[in-house]
């Protein structure tokens, strides 16, 4: 059958409004059941256009905790006791109501599923034992346990017990995943159960975030293994309810860097959940391995019954959110579980039966027994025992008894060989028998085993048994020596301080990459500047270009590409009717610019001021990264700089400045040695004002500039007295007056820029951050 999907929307928040419900639930209309199984939410893009979305059954507002249990979860637990696994899981974004439908609140009706479950099954093991006059005794071990950040964790340990590592994930024979070292507890009552749960739900680890007060930041996983020991004959099942993380859109959090770990994490788990639905649903190959909480659920490899909650929230600012859930849900309908029981297996038999001295242990030991797997069958889930064929209740091993002449097994210890030789030699090491009885690992074995009478029964001598168990338990020691030592080296390489390593060093990269995106973006449009200025338009439109992926939204930048295209397509027009006139080549250098081209530059006109004024249509709201007054005039003859000193200071932080030609720039470097040669008037008023600034040496004015903290300020000014310094070193015997005119002023933006802790970038939001001026 495929996997259950139901839907629960939640009720509305204290801080929610009744306008703004866009979920709702509606009955279908062919189907005669007055039960609600549609969703209906509107199309974020035409409000008008609703979409729909069926699932086995919808629970509105208005349903209590006891209407979803009775419905969907109650009829689960007979199934449970007939040797199926049932998986329960809630699904939802943040904040939709997961843990209050799993857990529940502590009053009686707003239990939720997993208390209810616990006493169901309390209640109907008592039925059985009392049915059965005590023949069949029923036995509930709990496990529980939380997947953080991609680790393991008991949750019946403390949290300071924990290892930083957690707990490894190791699949066993029959391939599926379980934690090593998990503790189990045996829960007699519901009492007992409470008590426990309440307790380890105290070590879960939860959050306050902007969208949920008391937001799960793990998935926690739930088993509840259900032993029915009749006579020698023992039947395991188990219940997991997993309350899963809610995925997070973290423009909505404000997370702070640890909730932003953690919401990663979370994420990125759902995020291969859903990959794994989708490569399902494709028949492709799922990614199960890419996260522990995939691992764990495995979805889809399964047996068992699964039901899916989804949680829903019915306000319109989890529209997006919830949609893309109800496509999650939809896939995962379709993924189909193979309805196949757990077969009972033989407990010790008066110390006859060599197989059965060892109990399960460990929460996966009650799995498949080595048996193929049932066509899975779609059927309702109240249908199962009538509607599935039983499985063969024998172990794939059985066509040994067709076979039986056994192979000798190459191990020395098998009584098996020594029997086929028929040397009565006793093997220096234990027997089958002696090991099972010795080895702590022997839970291994424990799994559903055939019993030996039957095995006799068809036709196997007793030796052959021997032999045969013989080699299964070799083949299971050399298997669980090789897992053991995977789980040596796992731990001592410490797995998650790799794994974080990896992460911070992603994340560095992507922070770096951001701001290395971005500085290459105002170098291009820098460039784009000084290409505009120069007059060379279709340079400048090419930078201009480059920049755009890298402002995408900017209208300012569009509006400077769209003039400058229009100005060169005229520009060629026009070329094309005076090619043959040589009465006008205007010199570039001369031109006088267009608003459009009048930009931010330090190659600034002394008459800047004068031509401010001419320049009234200018919107400078619409361009407040433009210096009015710019225009362009040929580089003046590099001049000795009137601070020669700076270009002296060879380590007190002006990058590149002891070989500025030999050394090649750096991309800023390189367009802040444009206008190295400035002379100081020839600024404008902001730059001016910029400068003059920084020469107050005033740590208090300085940081209020854009981009300048207090650090930066005073590393600023500490960069200026150093070179004071220096220039005090070079003249030793200069009057005090003489040192006081040579102290280190800033002159231009080039300077500027070189001084410690100040980049091009700095330099640029300095000026914006003064506006107008
Ligand atoms: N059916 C419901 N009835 C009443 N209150 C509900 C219901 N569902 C959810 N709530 C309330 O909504 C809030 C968020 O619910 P809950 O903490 O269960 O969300 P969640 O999906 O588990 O979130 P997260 O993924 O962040 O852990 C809680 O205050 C809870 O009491």
């Amino acid at each position: 059958m495929s996997i259950r999907v139901v839907a629960r929307i939640r009720p509305l928040l204290k801080a929610e409004i009744e306008r703004d419900i866009i979920v709702t639930a509606a009955e279908n209309e062919s189907d005669s059941a007055e039960v609600k199984s549609i969703i209906r939410i509107p199309n974020p893009k035409n409000e008008a256009e609703l979409y729909s979305f069926q699932f086995s059954s919808v629970y509105d507002q208005n349903a209590t905790q006891a209407n979803l249990f009775d419905g969907e979860v109650a009829p689960t637990v007979k199934h449970l006791f007939k040797g199926y696994d049932v998986t329960l899981f809630a699904y939802g974004v943040t904040g939709t109501g997961k843990t209050h439908t799993m857990r529940g609140g502590k009053k009686m009706e707003e239990r939720g599923v997993i208390p209810r479950l616990l006493s169901s099954i309390y209640r109907r093991a008592r039925k059985i034992e009392k049915d059965s006059a005590g023949a069949t005794q029923v036995e509930v071990l709990m496990s529980y346990y939380e997947i953080y950040n991609d680790r393991v964790f008991d949750l019946f340990e403390a949290p300071e017990k924990r290892t930083a590592a957690g707990l490894p994930i190791r699949d066993n024979q029959s391939g599926k995943a379980i934690v090593v070292g998990l503790s189990e507890k045996p829960c007699t009552s519901l009492k007992d159960f409470e008590q426990l749960y309440d307790q380890a739900n105290l070590n879960r680890s939860t959050s306050a975030t902007k969208l949920n007060a008391h937001s799960s930041r793990s998935h926690a996983i739930l088993c509840v293994k259900v032993s029915q020991t009749t006579g020698d004959e023992v039947r395991v099942s188990t219940a997991s309810a997993i309350d899963l993380a809610g995925s997070e859109d973290n423009r909505r959090t404000d997370n702070d860097k640890e909730r932003m770990v953690e919401s990663s994490s979370i994420n990125k788990s759902l995020f291969v959940l859903a990959s794994c639905v989708e490569a399902i649903s494709k028949k492709q190959r799922a990614p199960y391995r890419d996260s522990k909480m995939t691992r764990v659920l495995a979805l889809g490899q399964n047996n068992g019954l699964t039901i899916m909650i989804l949680n829903l929230a019915p306000v319109r600012s989890y529209h997006l959110d919830t949609i893309s859930s109800l496509n999650f849900a939809n896939r995962t309908k379709k993924i189909e579980v193979n309805e196949i029981e757990n077969q009972p297996f033989f407990k010790d038999n008066g110390g006859k039966n060599k197989l059965d001295t060892v109990a399960p242990a460990g929460p996966a030991m009650n799995r498949q027994p080595l048996r193929p797997k049932l066509l899975s069958q779609n059927s309702h889930l109240r249908d199962v025992t009538t509607a599935v064929p039983k499985p063969m209740k024998s172990f794939a091993v059985f066509t040994d008894k067709v076979k039986p002449v056994l192979k000798p097994i190459h191990t020395a210890n098998t009584s098996q060989a020594r029997t086929i030789s028929g040397v009565p030699v006793r093997s220096p090491k234990r027997t089958s028998s002696e090991a099972l009885h010795s080895t702590s690992r022997a839970a291994k074995f424990a799994r559903p085993n055939p019993s030996t009478s039957s095995m006799v029964e068809a036709g196997m001598s007793k030796d052959a048994i021997e032999a045969l168990i013989e080699r299964k338990v070799t083949e299971a020691l050399a298997a669980g020596r090789a897992a053991a030592e995977n789980t040596t080296v796992a731990t001592t390489q410490d797995p998650v301080s790799d794994e974080m390593q990896k992460r911070l060093l992603a994340l560095e990269r992507r922070v770096e990459g951001q701001e290395n995106e971005r500085a290459e973006g105002l170098q291009y449009l820098l460039m784009a500047k000084q290409h505009q200025v120069r007059g060379e338009d279709s340079s400048a439109l090419k930078m201009y270009r480059l920049a755009l992926p890298h402002f995408p939204e900017n209208e300012k930048l569009m509006r400077k590409i769209v003039n400058l295209q229009n100005k060169l397509s005229e520009g060629s027009a026009t070329e094309g009717i005076t090619t043959d006139s040589t009465t006008e080549k205007p010199h570039k250098s001369r031109r006088k610019p267009k608003d459009e081209d009048l930009d931010e530059s330090w190659h600034e006109d002394e008459n800047a001021a004068a031509t401010n004024h001419k320049r009234t249509s200018h919107n400078d709201e619409e361009d407040d990264e433009e210096d009015d007054g710019f225009i362009y005039r040929p580089r003046p003859k590099p001049r000795r700089p009137h601070m020669a000193n700076l270009n002296r200071a060879p380590t007190i932080g002006i990058a590149a400045a002891t070989s500025p030609t030999t050394q090649p720039p750096t991309t800023h470097e390189s367009y802040l040695d444009y206008d190295d040669s400035l002379p100081f008037p020839a600024q404008t008023p902001r730059t001016k004002r910029l400068i003059a600034i920084i020469n107050t040496r005033d740590v208090n004015q300085i940081k209020l500039l854009k981009g300048v903290g207090a650090k930066k300020a005073e590393a600023i000014v500490n960069c200026l007295c150093d070179l004071d310094d220096l220039v005090d070193h070079d003249s030793s015997s200069s009057s005090d007056e003489e040192k006081m005119e040579r102290k280190t002023l800033v002159e231009n933006l080039s300077q500027l820029g070189k001084l410690k802790g100040v980049g091009a970038k700095t330099v640029w939001n300095m000026r914006v951050g003064l506006g107008e001026f």
